[in-house]
Formats: structure tokens, C-alpha cells, sequence
């Protein structure tokens, strides 16, 4: 690519962000304005009832709320609700009756807009975004909004990019565009690679290849991970690596989670230097120690801080104590003096905190902050990258100024959630970027995409297609670099080797191997006993509900049979697939594995369909508490030593959906340790495309095959 090229990478992405950020927004101003607010609560995007019963001054001097429900209408427990911390939302009074509509409308203007930074059992914390605002008094509530903040930063990012002067590009940014190639790899680097001392000796061939080629890439290099192949654990060793070669490193993944993973393990190392950037509502408990909210209350400079703050939260009480207007506006006044020196004093000892750290943590969102202007980094390390939008990893190469970027992901399983309410597959779907860690389990949209590709990227077309917001940077750069950039993993420590011996032939290059100790583990190998039956002892069971007894039906058909309300969905919210007669299949598995002694615990029942989701919790949660039930699309990162499919299609049209998306399938089929149960139609799913029908055969060849029979069901149901 040329300059040009970069500019216009910027410019289209720009617009595509642009593009979701109006979606989004639409959408939820549509849903805000026509649904009653009972209606949004159950819908996951509001709540009702709300009284603010603490204020006080939290991190960077914002103005903590916590709100509960109001004792008017009996306290205690807040209902079910879908608010999540990270998420974006107005704090208003809640309205009333008739009115209701007309002040709906107006409520982003009345209301406060807040991050949601914790959720409690009976309260709920919001750190309001501005700070001179008066909080709404009488009955309150919480609305979600469209989360723009992400949107904005990603802007900031891809406007940068987009400003950059050929001589401001990096050679970094040379190659990431190529402009350039990546420096080969000289033979004085490998060698100096070569005098490894490893800190953990039980690293396999392919991890120390990869940390070793990530010690030598001068520019960029990919680590691919396929499932269970300790992607994780190989950072952790590179990232002690290049410390001990004193490099200093910001090391980001695209969720909270991804980020807490490594810290929390990097954290049983004593003695480095790290500092996880991030508000510490999200973290973990192991990770809280040493994120920078609790190294700046048990620092020197924080009891300085601590005093000002003190003084903010006397202020904050006093405002809601006193109703008379001119005592509030001095107090207000106040408190913006103190805001303002408290600012100060935490940025100048934040500061001191980042410069002292030699490995910065935080989600790639989060490296966009304050904290970081003007650090420089010698690494970059992206986990999970395969999970993030490409403007999101830009922000953490901008912002570190490093000249080594270090990419850990698969490619092969589902990308970025970028989503839409709207689930009507028939119209293109207008889409949502959502936050990967708080992401719902509404799949119907993501791209149906099942082009044959090279594992190994198409290296051969030397002008990829014009990147989407969906296209990665590790699939970009797998595009224009070809596979010499990358190193994969390839022992797997999950599967039993014939459940990894599908996705490995089909995806992998047949290059995946098993470690010793899980090639041949079974659910009667567990540590307690299982009763050996035909279930236990199979790795794979393929239940094939071909012949058309097994009928798919949509949401609203099933609901209108059983005169079902449908709870708060809207046209918007509504429309998946259920399988009435494949559940039952699943529930029949699931008594039979636990009847032979498998704990519920160790079992998991995932599929593609919210519908078919709801259908099986319906059926099997009070049944088999503790088996897990989740979307294939939520599943992912996740092991279960035994896991149920249920695949749900099952058509005269041949009709497979998003099943055609064979990294969902790859997720759903490498789940499980020891068990694999699949419950499907071959002929449906078969006919959906190369991959599937590959999958079936081998099912049909491999797997132990059932082929159910209603009656059967009906009787053991
Ligand atoms: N060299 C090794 N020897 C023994 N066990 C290992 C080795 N490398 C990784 N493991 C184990 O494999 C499992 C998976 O490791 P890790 O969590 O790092 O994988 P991952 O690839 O990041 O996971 P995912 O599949 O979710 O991406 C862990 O239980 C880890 O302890």
C-alpha cells in the first residue's frame, strides 16, 4: 500500500464506524421512544424504580451514584435486569402514566448520562459523566444508551492514522500496511534467541518456536493459537522474555477479561513492575492488587489525594441535604475548586505510577486514555487479537509508540461481535460494534461466511479485498504478508484426540496434536466415578435426526402453538429458530450422562439459536441444575469436560443460516474436553456448504451414530 493507501484505509473505516455508530444509535432511540419502560426492563435495557441512596467522589473526581430500588416500592432485591458494568446509560426520573410518551422523549435532554461501574444484587453504581450536574430527584431510571464512547475513541484512533505524514510512518506502520516488508529475520537473532532460559521448561516445541520467533521479529509477528493450544500461557513466557531482555511492554486484549486472565497469571511471578490500567469496578479480585485505583490509595502521594477527596464527598453529601437553590450553587462552586486540585494531584501521581511500571496492562480501548500520553513502549502485545476490530488495535500502536507489535489469536474462530437487534435475516442487518466483554447472546446476524481460505491466509492475491469493519488485523496482515509472519501453536491441551481430529484435518492442516495427558481421557476417567455405558465411553456421539421428523420451526411459530407471551420482545428484539424434537434429544443425552454418574456441572449444552436457548432452559434447568447452557458464540474461550450441540436446522430448503459460519462450528465442535454430543440433521446441515458436508461424513464415519425415534423420546421424556 502506498500512503494514499493509509489514508484511505483511515477514511473507509472512518466511514464504516460512522456507518454503525447511526445504526446503533437509531436503534436505540427507536426502542427507547416506542417501548414502555416495562417493556425495556425485560428487554434488558433499563431499570425501573430507582432511588439514589449514596453519592460520592469516585476515580478522577467523577460523582459516584448508587442507586437501589425505592423503599416506596419495597427495596430489597433489583428485579432481573441487563445492565452491565462498562455499560452506557441515562439516569433520569422515571416517567409516568399518560405523560410517559411525551417525556420519553425528552428524557436523554433531562436525564444524566453515567457509566454503569458496578452491579450489585440490590444496587447498582453509575460514575456520572459530567460534573456539574444536578441528579434528578423522585423516582428514577436506568437507560441503556448507545454506547458512543467506543465509537469515538476508535474515530480519534482512525483519524490519527489517517493524518499521518509519509515521514511520521513508522516502519511498523510500513509493513502493517505493506509498504514494506517485514526485516527478515537475521541469523544473529535467532541465535541470541537461541540461549533461551526458560522460566517455565514444560513449554512444547511449538510454543518455544513461537516465543523465539517473536524475540527475533523486529516489526510484527503473529502468534495463531488454535483451541486449547496455550495461547495464553506462551504470552506469559514471552512477556518474562522480553522483560528480562529490558524491553518495557503494554500488553492489551479486546475484553476486561482477556486482560485479568494475564495479569492474573503474570501476577504469580513476584516482583515486576505492572500496573493494569482500567476502572477497577471490572476487575478480579487477583487483579484488583495491582491495578492503578488501589497502588494509588496505598501509595505515598494518595494520602494527599485522599484529603481532597474526603473534602468532595462532605460537599456531596451536604448537596443532597440542602434544598436551597443559591446554598447549592456555592457548594457546587466548591466542589468544582476541589475537582479541579484533586485532578491535578491524581494525574501527577498517576503519572509516576505509569513511568515506574515496565509492563502496562489494559483492554485496547482503555490504552486510548490519558495515562498513556507521551509513554513509549518497545512491544505492543495484543491477546485475543483475532477478537478485535483493526481500529482497535491501532489504538494501542499509536498511543505506545512502539516499534514491535506482537498479534496472539485464531483466526479460524469467530471474529469481533459486531451485531444488530434487528434479527430479520432476509434484509441486510444493520449492525452494532458491541464491547466483546459485555456482549449479549443475539447471534442471528453475524456474516454468513464460509469462502474457502487458506488457513494460512491468501498470500497469493497480492490486492486483498477492500478491508470491512470485520476484517482483523491478524487476517489482514495473514493477507498481505502470507504465513512467514506467523508461528502456530499446534499441541492442543483440551481434547480427546478424536474429537480435535475434525477441526484439525479441516482447519488446522491437519497440524494439531494431542497432548499425552488428554489423547485418550473420558468422561470415565474422570476423578469420580462415571459408570461406563455406551454414552460415557464415546468421545464422539453424532444423534442425526435426518428424515424430516425433526422439524425446525421459528420462534413465533413455536410460541403461537403453545399460546406463549412473548416477554417484552418486540419485532426488533424477536425472530430465532427452535427445535422442539431435537431438545428433547438433548434432554434424553443429558439424563443419560448424568443418570451414569457425570456431575451436571461438567456438562454444557450450546447451540446458534437464542431461541432454541430459551426452549432448552425451559426444559432442562430446573431438571439438571448446574449444566450449563449458553450460545456457541458465548462459549467461546470456554471448556467443558462433556458438551451437547444442538444444531437446530432442519428444513425441506435446506436452509442452514448461520451455520454456514464455520468458525462458529469450529467454536461449538472444540469446547469439550472428553465428550462431544451433536444433535443434527445431517441432510440440512450437509447441504449447507463444503465444510458442513465434510462434517457430517465424518460424523457419520466416525462418530458412535443415533438415530432417534420419537416414541423412544416421548417415553424416556
Ligand atoms: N506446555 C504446556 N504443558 C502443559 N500444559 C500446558 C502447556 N501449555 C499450555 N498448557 C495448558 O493448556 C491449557 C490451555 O492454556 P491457555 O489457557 O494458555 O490456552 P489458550 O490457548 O490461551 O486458551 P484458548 O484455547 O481458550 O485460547 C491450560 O490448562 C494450560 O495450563
Amino acid at each position: 500500500m502506498k500512503q494514499t493507501d493509509i489514508q484511505s484505509f483511515a477514511t473507509s473505516q472512518l466511514s464504516l464506524l460512522d456507518h454503525e455508530l447511526q445504526a446503533e444509535l437509531a436503534e436505540t432511540q427507536l426502542l427507547t421512544s416506542t417501548h414502555a419502560p416495562t417493556v425495556l426492563q425485560r428487554a434488558g435495557l433499563a431499570l425501573l424504580n430507582l432511588t439514589v441512596s449514596s453519592q460520592r467522589t469516585g476515580f478522577g473526581g467523577k460523582t459516584l451514584l448508587e442507586l437501589s430500588l425505592d423503599p416506596a416500592v419495597g427495596g430489597g432485591e433489583l428485579p432481573e435486569h441487563g445492565l452491565r458494568t462498562g455499560d452506557i446509560c441515562a439516569v433520569a426520573e422515571q416517567p409516568k402514566g399518560a405523560e410517559r410518551k411525551k417525556e420519553r422523549e425528552g428524557m436523554e435532554k433531562r436525564g444524566v448520562d453515567g457509566v454503569v461501574t458496578k452491579v450489585q444484587r440490590e444496587a447498582v453504581k453509575v460514575a456520572l459523566d459530567k460534573d456539574e450536574v444536578e441528579v434528578p430527584g423522585g423516582k428514577l431510571w436506568l437507560v441503556k444508551l448507545a454506547n458512543d464512547v467506543t465509537y469515538k475513541r476508535l474515530n480519534q484512533t482512525m483519524t490519527q492514522l489517517q493524518k499521518l505524514q509519509p515521514s511520521e510512518h513508522s516502519p511498523l506502520t510500513q509493513v502493517l500496511f505493506g509498504q514494506s516488508s517485514p526485516t527478515p529475520i537475521s541469523p544473529d537473532d535467532l541465535s541470541t534467541a537461541a540461549e533461551i532460559k526458560w522460566h517455565d521448561p514444560s513449554l512444547n516445541p511449538s510454543q518455544q518456536a513461537a516465543i523465539r520467533f517473536a524475540l527475533a521479529t523486529r516489526e510484527v509477528a503473529l502468534i495463531h493459537g488454535p483451541p486449547g493450544t496455550g495461547k495464553t500461557h506462551t504470552l506469559i513466557e514471552l512477556i518474562l522474555q522480553l522483560l528480562a531482555r529490558g524491553q518495557r511492554l503494554l500488553v492489551c486484549g479486546p475484553s476486561n477479561i482477556s486482560v485479568d486472565n494475564i495479569v492474573e497469571r503474570l501476577a504469580r511471578h513476584k516482583g515486576i513492575p505492572m500496573l493494569r490500567l482500567g476502572h477497577p469496578a471490572r476487575l478480579l479480585p487477583a487483579v484488583l492488587s495491582h491495578s492503578l485505583d488501589v497502588l494509588s490509595k496505598t501509595s505515598e502521594a494518595a494520602g494527599i489525594v485522599g484529603d481532597v477527596r474526603a473534602e468532595m464527598d462532605g460537599k456531596q453529601a451536604s448537596i443532597r441535604k440542602t434544598r436551597n437553590g443559591r446554598e447549592r450553587r456555592m457548594i457546587y462552586g466548591e466542589l468544582r475548586e476541589l475537582r479541579r486540585e484533586y485532578r491535578q494531584r491524581e494525574e501527577r501521581m498517576v503519572g509516576d505510577l505509569v513511568r515506574g511500571s515496565r509492563v502496562v496492562l489494559c483492554t485496547l480501548h482503555g490504552a486510548g486514555g490519558f495515562h498513556l500520553r507521551g509513554e513509549r513502549f518497545d512491544v505492543v502485545i495484543v491477546d485475543e487479537a483475532s477478537q478485535a476490530l483493526e481500529a482497535q488495535c491501532w489504538i494501542p500502536v499509536l498511543a505506545s509508540n512502539a516499534p514491535k507489535l506482537v498479534l496472539a489469536g485464531d483466526h479460524l474462530q469467530l471474529p469481533p461481535t459486531i451485531k444488530s437487534l434487528n434479527t430479520k435475516q432476509s434484509k441486510p442487518p444493520a449492525k452494532k460494534v458491541a464491547e466483546v466483554d459485555t456482549a449479549t447472546n443475539d447471534l442471528t446476524n453475524l456474516s454468513i461466511d464460509d469462502k474457502p481460505e487458506s488457513p494460512n491466509g491468501n498470500h497469493k492475491n497480492p490486492k486483498p479485498a477492500t478491508p470491512t469493519l470485520e476484517t482483523t488485523l491478524f487476517d489482514r496482515l495473514l493477507a498481505l504478508h502470507g504465513p512467514t509472519l506467523k508461528r502456530m501453536l499446534t499441541t492442543q491441551y483440551r481434547m480427546h484426540e478424536t474429537i480435535m481430529a475434525f477441526p484439525s484435518q479441516a482447519l488446522y492442516e491437519n497440524k494439531l496434536l494431542a497432548a499425552e495427558a488428554v489423547k485418550t481421557r473420558l468422561l470415565t476417567d474422570l476423578p469420580y466415578a462415571v459408570q461406563e455405558t455406551e454414552d460415557t465411553r464415546e468421545p464422539v456421539v453424532f444423534w442425526d435426526t435426518q428424515g424430516g421428523d425433526f422439524p425446525e420451526k421459528s420462534e413465533e411459530e413455536a410460541d403461537d402453538e403453545t399460546g406463549a407471551a412473548k416477554k417484552g420482545r418486540s419485532g426488533l428484539l424477536a425472530e430465532s429458530k427452535v427445535n422442539e424434537h431435537e431438545a428433547a434429544i438433548v434432554r434424553l443425552h443429558v439424563g443419560r450422562l448424568v443418570a451414569a454418574g457425570v456431575k451436571a456441572g461438567d456438562i454444557a449444552i450450546i447451540t446458534p439459536y437464542n431461541g432454541q436457548l430459551a426452549l432448552l432452559s425451559q426444559l432442562l434447568k430446573e431438571r439438571f441444575p448446574g449444566v450449563e447452557l449458553g450460545s456457541i458464540d458465548g462459549f467461546q474461550g470456554r471448556e467443558k469436560e462433556a458438551v451437547v450441540v444442538s444444531l437446530v436446522r432442519s428444513n425441506g430448503e435446506r436452509e442452514v443460516g448461520f451455520l454456514g459460519e464455520r468458525r462458529r462450528l469450529n467454536v461449538a465442535m472444540t469446547r469439550p474436553k472428553r465428550h462431544l454430543c451433536v444433535v443434527g440433521d445431517s441432510e440440512t446441515v450437509g447441504s449447507g456448504s463444503k465444510f458442513l458436508k465434510a462434517w457430517m461424513l465424518w460424523l457419520e464415519e466416525r462418530a458412535d451414530l443415533r438415530y432417534p425415534h420419537l416414541a423412544e423420546l416421548q417415553e424416556e421424556g
